[in-house]
């Protein structure tokens, strides 16, 4: 069984690699969204693969890290692409949550990238 939960946070970056005539060069926000993916069994008494009080209990400090802050400014994240943000929360999330298969990062509602580990 699969449990997506989606979660928002509002952020400026600049894409520091693209070259300087590229609009991203700029510094811009985005209203970002985030999917995280788990899966696993469904527990026969709770009914839940995992609580989603849970999920949202361990992402919730790396949520705070990035909502109306500045991306470029948080280690790690110097290039801050929708990719690398994938990655990045990827690395910091499954160890908390073991059951998660795939992080998305929506830039817009129609660009996006997901990761899920490889
Ligand atoms: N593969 C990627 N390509 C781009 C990324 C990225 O993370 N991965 N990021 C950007 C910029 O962040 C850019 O700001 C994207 O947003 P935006 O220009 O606002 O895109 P829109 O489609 O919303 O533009 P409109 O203003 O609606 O035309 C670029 N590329
Ligand atoms: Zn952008």
């Amino acid at each position: 069984m699969k449990i997506t939960q989606s979660f928002t946070f509002e952020a400026a970056h600049h894409l520091p690699n693209v070259p300087q005539t590229h609009r991203c060069h700029r510094m811009h926000g985005h209203s970002y969204r985030v999917e995280l993916q788990l899966e696993g069994p469904v527990d026969p008494q709770s009914g839940f693969v995992v609580d989603f009080f849970d999920v949202e209990k361990a992402f919730g400090p790396l949520l705070s890290q990035l909502d109306h802050h500045t991306l470029n400014d948080i280690e790690g994240l110097k290039n801050p692409t929708a990719e690398n943000i994938s990655i990045w929360i990827w690395e910091r999330t499954k160890p908390l949550l073991p059951q998660l298969v795939q992080v998305r990062v929506f830039e817009t509602s129609m660009c996006w990238a997901e990761y899920d580990g490889q």
